[in-house]
C-alpha cells in the first residue's frame, strides 16, 4: 500500500497531504486522462440517480479528476432536477456554499486559486462528488486541510450523498481519522467503485487492523 502507515503513528497531515499532492501531480498526462475517463464512466454507470439531482462537483485543481465531461453528459440527458453545482468559499472555517455551473458560467478565481461561479443563488446539493488527496478503505478522506467538506457534510440535513473521487495513488491503509472527519458513502477511482463498511466500529479501528472496503464488482 503506497502511502500506508503503521497504526499508532501520529500522522503529520500537512506532510502527508504534500506527499499525496506531489504524487498526483507527477501522473503522466496520458495516464491522468485515462483515469479521468474511467472515473467518469464508473460514476455514470454506478450512480444513474445523480443525473436527476443537484450535484456538487469540483473544478479540477492540481490534477484532480476532471468530471466536466460527465457533468456535460448528465446535463445533455435533460432530466428534470439536474443542476451541476460548484463550491464557493464564503470564508475560512465556514461551510461551503454552492452555485449552479454550466459551460457558459462566468467564473472568478477564489482565495485558494480555484475558479468558482461569480454570481447566482446559493443552492443546496443533494449529492457531492468530492475530490480526495488521500482516502482509506473505511471511507475517510484527506483534502486540502480547510475542513470545508467535513463542515459542509456535518451541517446539511438531509446529508447529501458523499462520493469521493480520486486515483488509486491516493489510497492508504488508514488516514488516521480525527473526530470531525466525515466518512464518504462511496469512493470511485480508476479501478472501481468502493463502498466502505457501514459499521462505525469498523470505521474507527481502535488498534491494529484496518477495515477494508468492498468493491462492487464493476471490473
Ligand atoms: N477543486 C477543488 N475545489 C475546491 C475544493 C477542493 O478540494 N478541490 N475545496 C475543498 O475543500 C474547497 C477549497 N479548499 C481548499 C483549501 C485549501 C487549499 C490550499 O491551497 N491550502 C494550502 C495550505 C494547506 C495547509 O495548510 O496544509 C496548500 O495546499 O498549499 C486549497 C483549497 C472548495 N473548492
Ligand atoms: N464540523 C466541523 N466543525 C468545526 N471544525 C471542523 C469541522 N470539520 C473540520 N473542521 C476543522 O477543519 C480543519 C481541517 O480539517 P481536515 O484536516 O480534516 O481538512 P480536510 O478534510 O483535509 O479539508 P477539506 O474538507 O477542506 O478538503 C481541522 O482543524 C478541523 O478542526
Amino acid at each position: 500500500m503506497a502511502a500506508g502507515l503503521m497504526p499508532g503513528i501520529i500522522v503529520d497531515r500537512r506532510a502527508l497531504r504534500k506527499t499525496l499532492i506531489e504524487r498526483r501531480l507527477a501522473l503522466p498526462a496520458d495516464a491522468w486522462d485515462g483515469h479521468c475517463r474511467r472515473i467518469c464512466a464508473l460514476l455514470q454507470a454506478s450512480f444513474p440517480q445523480l443525473s436527476g439531482m443537484r450535484v456538487g462537483f469540483c473544478w479540477p485543481f492540481r490534477k484532480e479528476p476532471d468530471l466536466r465531461p460527465l457533468i456535460t453528459s448528465w446535463a445533455g440527458e435533460g432530466r428534470p432536477g439536474f443542476v451541476a453545482l460548484l463550491p464557493v468559499v464564503i470564508g475560512e472555517n465556514r461551510v461551503l456554499a454552492f452555485r449552479a455551473w454550466s459551460p457558459g458560467t462566468v467564473m472568478v478565481i477564489d482565495q485558494h486559486g480555484i475558479p468558482a461561479p461569480a454570481a447566482g443563488d446559493f443552492l443546496i446539493p443533494q449529492a457531492l462528488l468530492i475530490p480526495v488527496n488521500g482516502f482509506d478503505a473505511a471511507g475517510h478522506r484527506i483534502g486540502y486541510g480547510g475542513g470545508y467538506f467535513d463542515r459542509t457534510l456535518a451541517s446539511l440535513s438531509p446529508r447529501p450523498l458523499a462520493v469521493g473521487v480520486g486515483f488509486e495513488l491516493a489510497r492508504m491503509d488508514s488516514i488516521h481519522p480525527e473526530p470531525h472527519d466525515q466518512r464518504l458513502d462511496a469512493m470511485v477511482t480508476e479501478d472501481g467503485v468502493f463502498f466502505p463498511p457501514p459499521s462505525a466500529a469498523m470505521a474507527r479501528p481502535a488498534a491494529g487492523s484496518v477495515a477494508s472496503g468492498t468493491a462492487d464488482g464493476d471490473e
